[in-house]
């Protein structure tokens, strides 16, 4: 999760190490029903164990650690709850670093046997502080992509996603590869650490932690606040303080549940590393992946010039891998008439090269640059015939993207809820929230580009697309 940063200023002081109890059974039971007003035995008893967490956390820190909120459950699992009424502006919640797991925690002795390439994640996931992580969520209860089976990540076939999992997976088993022996010499510690077990550990590192100036940082209670995209509260850091805080973004009544947005996290992103997605989420993007034909007459020459420029270039991929390729990221196009923002230039410069069609018009694109800022084919090309074609080339790959989304969801439609346990009909929501996200956004590119080659053209150069663009849709919010 992303934190904010209230003061930049940095400390230099060191972490001390915290000691937490032994959650497991109490977790368990604070999952029941909270209402402010009713007071059945579930809700005293929740109650209870939420106020004994918090005079534990408040011993730990030494402080306060908020007076107006309070734990409960809602669909979203452990949640918190405005206990007094709230106004926007005020600082609901105060946890202080001395409170908060990192992997600096870890034990000298492990730390001593553990690699320095070892990912913070992984050395977090099994920093001694395993009581703490195995009393939250079991794995059964999580939804992260990595645990979805064969059949469930077929449905999102279609999606970067689907290779993003597998990488993760793979790079989860490597990690689990060096630092299973580890765990191994601490059975007292750890007990018999398996791949699973690792694996949810490593789950509910990613989500429930926070990247702060300390690494990843576990910041208990904070950890109960649940994910809304469109609020404007973020987890704070104060260095100065040392704290790490919520300021409430507006008024909340007695019972409401407070959220706080995690970052500006597309679906992809929520499943991968948190296990949900939302319905409509403003933030989902696609990856849009362009190569040169290889049977492009001027190949050599194009990959030549992209390479001078920049291109393939390196992205680091979610399993913190990199990779070296012509890959894109596409945001949502607001207006189809407006402006284009969420196309990047670069992938527009890039179908640019691609459009050439002979050495002149390369060698031309080369003095462009040259005579200008150096970057390569960021105006529109002189040829008007040729500006089109570029952009009609990126109309090309979307809509084939279009096309296996289209399909993927009209699968997703035919299968028949009566066939599907709880688990299978959440996955298969899942899916679809996705793919409709990264549909609308492929839609909302594809509509400006068609709207801005179509400016372009005079009646005969309209047909130099060569495909016939139409836009069927199974998926939500269609482009009409
Ligand atoms: C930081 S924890 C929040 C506390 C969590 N509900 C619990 O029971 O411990 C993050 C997890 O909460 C759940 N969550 C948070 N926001 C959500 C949302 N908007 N929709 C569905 N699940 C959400 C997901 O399971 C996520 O992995």
């Amino acid at each position: 999760m992303q934190v904010g940063v209230r003061i930049a200023r940095l400390s230099s002081s060191r972490f001390r190490s915290p000691h937490f109890p032994l959650l497991s059974t109490t977790s368990r039971r604070l999952r029941c029903n909270l209402s402010p007003s009713a007071a059945s035995p579930e809700e005293c008893e929740l109650n209870e164990e939420s106020d004994k967490f918090l005079r534990w956390l408040r011993q730990k820190a030494g402080s306060e650690i908020s007076s107006v909120l309070s734990l409960g459950n809602s669909i979203y699992g452990r949640s918190l709850f405005a206990s007094k009424n709230i106004k926007s502006g005020e600082c609901i919640l105060k946890v202080p670093y001395i409170a908060q797991i990192t992997s600096e925690n870890i034990s000298r002795e492990i730390k001593l046997l553990l690699p320095r390439d070892i990912e913070n994640v992984s050395r977090l996931a099994y920093s001694g502080w395993a009581t703490y992580v195995n009393s939250l969520p079991s794995i059964d209860e999580m939804h992260n992509a990595i645990f979805w089976s064969k059949d469930e990540l077929e449905l999102v076939r279609d999606s970067a996603i689907y290779q993003e999992t597998i990488n993760l997976q793979a790079h989860i088993k490597k990690e689990y590869s060096v630092l299973g022996p580890v765990l191994e010499q601490f059975p007292y510690d750890f007990g018999d650490v398996h791949l699973m077990d690792f694996m949810h550990a490593y789950a509910l590192v990613t989500s429930r932690a926070w990247d702060t100036s300390k690494g990843v940082s576990l910041i208990p209670f904070a950890d109960f606040l649940n994910h809304d995209g469109t609020c404007d509260a973020v987890l704070l850091s104060d260095v100065h303080e040392e704290i790490s805080e919520v300021i409430a973004d507006r008024d909340y009544a007695v019972g409401e549940q407070v959220m706080i947005r995690y970052g500006k996290f597309s679906n992809a992103t929520l499943l991968l590393d948190f296990g949900f997605t939302l319905p409509y989420n403003k933030y989902d993007q696609v990856q849009l992946l362009m190569d040169i034909p290889s049977h492009d007459p001027l190949y050599g020459m194009k990959s030549e010039i992209l390479k001078k420029h920049c291109w393939p270039r390196t992205t680091t991929n979610a399993d913190k891998s990199n990779t070296s390729g012509n890959s894109f990221v596409v945001k949502e196009v607001k207006s189809a008439i407006g402006k284009g923002k969420g196309i990047p230039q670069a992938l527009r410069a890039f179908a640019r090269v691609l459009s050439a069609t002979s050495v002149e018009e390369l060698q031309s694109l080369i003095t462009e640059a040259t005579e200008n800022d150096g970057r390569l084919a960021r105006r529109p090309l002189k040829s008007n015939e040729r500006e089109i074609q570029a952009h009609c080339i990126l109309c090309s790959r979307l809509l084939h993207m279009i096309q296996g989304h289209d399909v993927a969801l009209k699968k997703l439609k035919s299968v028949d809820a009566s066939d599907c346990n709880g688990r299978q009909s959440l996955r298969t929501r899942m899916a679809r929230d996705l793919l409709n996200g990264e549909l609308r956004v492929m839609k909302s590119a594809y509509a400006w580009l068609t709207n801005y080659y179509t400016s372009l053209s005079v009646p005969k150069e309209a047909s130099l697309c060569s495909e016939e663009f139409s836009l069927t849709s199974a998926g939500d919010g269609e482009l009409g």
